[in-house]
C-alpha cells in the first residue's frame, strides 16, 4: 500500500484502520496497535497468506433427530412458549449481507418472492414469526441487524410496509461494523479520494456490533437470556420456534444449532461436528471428500447435518465472548474501487480480498451445543442463486408445498 495514498486518508479512516488492525488476530505482530500505518500493508499480506485458519481433529457430532424431538415435543413447546411469555427470547435478523450471488442491488429481504401478489422476503419472515407469537400472545423482540449499505432502505421498507404487522415497538436496527478491502497484491482499496472501499464484516460480529449500538442496555432492561439469530435469505425459517427453544433449555446446553439432514455429501451447507471435542461448524469448502463422504457401518453420512443458520444462543454465553478474538476469514469478492487515474471500477471478475467474521465461529467458543434436527422440506427453502439450486424458484416451489400463497 502506498503511504501517498493513506496520507490522503481522512483521519478517521486513518484511526478506523489502525483500529480494525489492531483487532486482528494475526500472531507475531509487536505492538500492533502502534505499528505504523507503513507497515499495514505487511500485516495484512501476512494475513493473506495464512488463510488457512488452523483448525483442530474433527469428529462427528449426532443431533437430537426428529423422531426424538416428536417423543417430547409437547414439553418442550411448553418450555418453550413459557420462555417466550416470560420475554426472555429475543430474535436477530441478519441482513446485512450483500445478496450479490441473487443479482438483486438492494436488501436482500426486499426481494419480491410473489408471483400473483407481492411478498417480499421480510414480510414472509415475520409472518413465521407471527405464528408463534401469536400462539404465544406475546411478541418477541425483533432486532435487525443491517449494513451501512443497506440500513436506510431497510429501515424505509419496514415503515413504508407498516413492519408487516408486527408491533413496531419491538423491532430495533443496528448497523454491522464494515472493514477495508484490499486487492490481491495487499494493496488497501479506495472509493473515492477520501474513502476507502469498505464491505460488511460477515455474519460474525453480530453481538459486539450490537453492543457498539446500546442494544444491550435494551436486552437488560427486558431481561432477555436467549437470542434466536437467523438468516434473510431462508423464507421457510422458523423464528423463535417454541419446541427448538424448549428443548435446548431442556438440554441444559449453552446454545442450540437447527440442521437438516445434507441433500447430498458435498451440498454448499456448514456440517455440524466437533473440533477437539467442542462444538464447530467445518464449511462446505473447507471439508475434504473423504469427510464428506465418510460414513458409519448403516451407510449413513458422518458429517452429514447441515446448519441452516438458525442459532439460539444463550446470552450470558455471548457476554464471556464478546471480547474473543474472532479468526479472520479471507474471501475472495468482487469490489468496486477507484483507479489511479481517479474513475471507479465495477469489477466482472473477483478482485479484492475481504475480512470475514462468521457466526460458526461463535459456536466454536460454546462449550456444547444441542443439535437439533429439521425436517428441510418444512424448514429450509434458502433464496441463495438467481436460478438453480437454492434460488428463488426452488424456494418458491417449498413456499408453495407448506402452504403459502403466492
Ligand atoms: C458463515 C455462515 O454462517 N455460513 C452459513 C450460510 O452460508 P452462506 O454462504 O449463505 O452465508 P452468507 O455469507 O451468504 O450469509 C448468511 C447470512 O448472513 C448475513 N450476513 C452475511 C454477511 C454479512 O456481512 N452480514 C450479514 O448479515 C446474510 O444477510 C445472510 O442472512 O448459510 C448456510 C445455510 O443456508 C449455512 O450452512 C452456512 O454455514
Amino acid at each position: 500500500m502506498k503511504k501517498e495514498i493513506l496520507d490522503k486518508l481522512n483521519s478517521t479512516n486513518q484511526k478506523y484502520l489502525k483500529n480494525y488492525l489492531s483487532n486482528i488476530d494475526i500472531k507475531d505482530i509487536p505492538n500492533k496497535l502502534d505499528h505504523q500505518l507503513t507497515d499495514m500493508d505487511w500485516s495484512l499480506l501476512d494475513l493473506i497468506n495464512g488463510q488457512g485458519q488452523k483448525r483442530g481433529e474433527f469428529s462427528p457430532l449426532g443431533a437430537m433427530e426428529i423422531s426424538d424431538i416428536e417423543k417430547n415435543k409437547s414439553h418442550y413447546k411448553e418450555l418453550g412458549l413459557e420462555a417466550i411469555r416470560k420475554g426472555e427470547v429475543g430474535a436477530i435478523l441478519l441482513a446485512g449481507g450483500q445478496g450479490t450471488r441473487l443479482g438483486f442491488n438492494k436488501a436482500k429481504g426486499m426481494f419480491n418472492m410473489g408471483i400473483h401478489k407481492d411478498l417480499y422476503i421480510f414480510e414472509q419472515l415475520i409472518s413465521n414469526l407471527k405464528e408463534v407469537t401469536d400462539e404465544a400472545k406475546a411478541y418477541v423482540p425483533l432486532y435487525i441487524m443491517t449494513s451501512e449499505k443497506n440500513d436506510k432502505e431497510t429501515k424505509e421498507f419496514f415503515k413504508e410496509h407498516d413492519y408487516f404487522g408486527y408491533d413496531e415497538n419491538y423491532v430495533q436496527f443496528f448497523v454491522q461494523d464494515m472493514v477495508p478491502s484490499v486487492d490481491f497484491d495487499g494493496n488497501i482499496l479506495l472509493d473515492s479520494k477520501e474513502s476507502l472501499a469498505m464491505s460488511p464484516n460477515g455474519n460474525g460480529g453480530w453481538f459486539s456490533s450490537m453492543v457498539r449500538a446500546g442494544l444491550d442496555k435494551d436486552l437488560n432492561s427486558r431481561k432477555i437470556k436467549w437470542l434466536n439469530v437467523f438468516a434473510v435469505d431462508n423464507v421457510l425459517q422458523r423464528i423463535a420456534d417454541p419446541v427448538f427453544i424448549g428443548a435446548t433449555i431442556d438440554s441444559g446446553n449453552e446454545c442450540g444449532a437447527k440442521v437438516v439432514r445434507k441433500a447430498d455429501p458435498e451440498e454448499r451447507v456448514g456440517a455440524l461436528c466437533l473440533e477437539d471435542g467442542k462444538p464447530s461448524i467445518i464449511e462446505y469448502y473447507e471439508l475434504t471428500k473423504e469427510m464428506a463422504y465418510s460414513t458409519d457401518e448403516k451407510g449413513t453420512l458422518l458429517y452429514g447435518f447441515g446448519v441452516i443458520l438458525n442459532y439460539l444462543f444463550r446470552v450470558d454465553k455471548l457476554w464471556e465472548i464478546v471480547d474473543n478474538k474472532f479468526p479472520v476469514h479471507v474471501v475472495k469478492k468482487k469490489v468496486p474501487y477507484m483507479a489511479e487515474d481517479g474513475h471507479l471500477v465495477k469489477p466482472e471478475e473477483p478482485n479484492a480480498y475481504k475480512f470475514e467474521l462468521l457466526i460458526l465461529d461463535m459456536v466454536y467458543m460454546m462449550d456444547n451445543c444441542l443439535s437439533f434436527e429439521v425436517d428441510r422440506k418444512k424448514e429450509f427453502a434458502p433464496v441463495k442463486n438467481a436460478q438453480g439450486v437454492d434460488s428463488v424458484e426452488t424456494a418458491r416451489e417449498l413456499l408453495i408445498e407448506n402452504g403459502v400463497e403466492l
